[in-house]
C-alpha cells in the first residue's frame, strides 16, 4: 500500500509545524485529507461493498489510491473524482504501466460541481466536510445506482440511521430516509488514518429506494422545517404559534385566491405545482424564528381575529384528525411525517 513514514513538512519559518507528509505528498486538512493507512480495513469495505465484476465504480476522493487499487480489482471500471490536482498525479503514477491503468478514469474536479457519470456503485471515504451535500448529490442522481458505501464521520452516520426517539433523528434522517435505505456497516476508529482526524468515523450502505417515493419538494421541505424547528415540542404547540399559523394562513389564502381566479375551487387538482407562491427563503422554505415562545394566534381585529381563528381551528382539525396533536416530531415515523402532511394538502394547507 502506498504512503509510508509521515514526514514532517519544514515549514517556511522553519519551525516544522506543518501538515504531514508521504510520498512527497503533505496533506492539507481543508481537503480532509486522511488517507486509508490499514489495508485489512480497506479491504473489510471492499468484501462489504459486494462489488460485481461487472460495476461501473465511482470513487470521490481517491487520494493517493489505496482503495481505489483494490476496486479496480473488484469491477469493470472506476470513475475516481479528486479535487487536488497532485493527487491525480500521483494516482496516475501510481497505476501507470500496470494492467489496472486502461479500467481507471481519473475526473479532476470538485465533486459538487461535477456531472457525475453513470455508475452502478459508488465506494469512498469521503473528506467529512461535504457529506450533506454529496449524499443528496448521489441520492439526486439518475439513473439511481444500486448503492453507496461511504466512510462519515460517526455521528454524521448515526444521523442517516436513526431511528424515531433517537437523539439524533433529525430532519436529515427523516430527509435521507425519504431517498434511501441507510445501514450502519462499520466502526472506524481515528488510527486508521494518517494523519488521524479528530473523530470517529463509520461506513455506511446507502440503498436509493426504488421506486422512489414522490413528494413536492419544496412542500416536503418546508413542512419537515416547521416540524423539526422545536422538535421535542408537540405538533399541537408548534402549530399553535403564531408565526406558523400566519405563514400557513398567507400560503392558504394565495392558493384560494388562485384557485378562485381560475374556477378551480370546487375542482382540486392535488398535483398542480403551486411552489414559489408562498413566503419562501431561497431554499423554498418556510423561515419561521426559532426562539419564537408557543403562543396562541392574537390578531387584533374583529374580522382577522375571526379568521385566524378559523384558519387555527383548520390547523388543529387536521391534526386532531390523525391524532397527531399530542405527538413529536423526534418520535415520528417517515410514513407519519408522509400522511400528515397528505392530510395538511386535503385541507388545502400548503408549506411553500
Ligand atoms: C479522506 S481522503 C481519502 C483518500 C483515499 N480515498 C483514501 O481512502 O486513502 C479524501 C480525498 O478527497 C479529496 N477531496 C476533497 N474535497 C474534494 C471534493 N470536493 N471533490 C473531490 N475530491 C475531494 C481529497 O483531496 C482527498 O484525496
Amino acid at each position: 500500500m502506498a504512503g509510508g513514514k509521515i514526514k514532517k513538512e519544514k515549514s517556511k519559518s522553519g519551525t516544522g509545524a506543518h501538515a504531514p507528509y508521504q510520498g512527497g505528498i503533505s496533506f492539507h486538512k481543508s481537503k480532509g485529507q486522511h488517507i486509508l493507512k490499514n489495508p485489512l480495513l480497506v479491504d473489510t469495505i471492499v468484501q462489504k461493498a459486494g462489488i460485481k465484476s461487472t460495476d461501473v465504480i465511482l470513487e470521490i476522493g481517491p487520494g493517493t489510491g489505496n482503495l481505489t487499487k483494490k476496486l479496480l480489482e473488484a469491477g469493470k471500471m472506476v470513475i475516481a473524482v479528486e479535487v487536488d490536482p497532485r493527487m491525480v498525479l500521483e494516482l496516475q503514477r501510481r497505476f501507470q504501466g500496470t494492467p489496472l491503468s486502461n479500467r481507471l478514469k481519473v475526473i479532476q474536479g470538485d465533486v459538487l460541481k461535477t456531472e457525475l457519470p453513470y455508475f452502478d456503485i459508488c465506494v469512498a471515504n469521503i473528506p467529512y466536510q461535504i457529506s450533506s451535500p454529496l449524499t443528496f448529490k448521489l441520492l439526486s442522481h439518475q439513473p439511481a445506482f444500486r448503492c453507496a458505501i461511504i466512510m462519515f464521520q460517526r455521528e454524521f452516520a448515526m444521523r442517516l440511521v436513526a431511528q424515531p426517539g433517537d437523539k439524533l433523528y433529525s430532519r436529515l434522517t427523516v430527509n435521507t430516509q425519504l431517498l434511501a435505505r441507510i445501514f450502519h456497516l462499520l466502526k472506524v476508529g481515528k488510527n486508521n488514518f494518517r494523519p488521524p482526524p479528530k473523530v470517529d468515523s463509520s461506513v455506511v450502505r446507502i440503498e436509493p429506494r426504488k421506486p422512489r417515493i414522490e413528494v413536492k419538494q419544496k412542500e416536503w421541505d418546508g413542512f419537515l422545517r416547521i416540524c423539526f424547528n422545536r422538535k421535542n415540542k408537540t405538533l399541537g404547540s408548534i402549530f399553535r404559534q403564531k408565526t406558523v399559523l400566519s405563514l400557513l394562513e398567507k400560503n392558504y389564502k394565495t392558493l384560494q385566491a388562485l384557485q378562485l381566479s381560475q374556477g378551480l375551487v370546487e375542482n382540486k387538482d392535488p398535483d398542480m405545482d403551486f411552489s414559489g407562491l408562498g413566503d419562501s427563503n431561497e431554499n423554498g422554505a418556510m423561515e419561521i424564528d426559532n426562539d419564537e415562545v408557543d403562543e396562541e394566534l392574537d390578531v387584533e381585529g374583529g374580522d382577522a381575529e375571526g379568521e385566524a381563528s378559523e384558519f387555527k381551528d383548520k390547523v388543529l382539525g387536521v391534526l386532531k384528525e390523525g391524532d397527531f396533536e399530542d405527538k413529536r416530531s423526534s418520535k415520528l415515523t417517515l410514513q407519519e411525517f408522509l400522511y400528515l402532511l397528505s392530510l395538511f394538502n386535503k385541507a388545502g394547507i400548503h408549506f411553500s
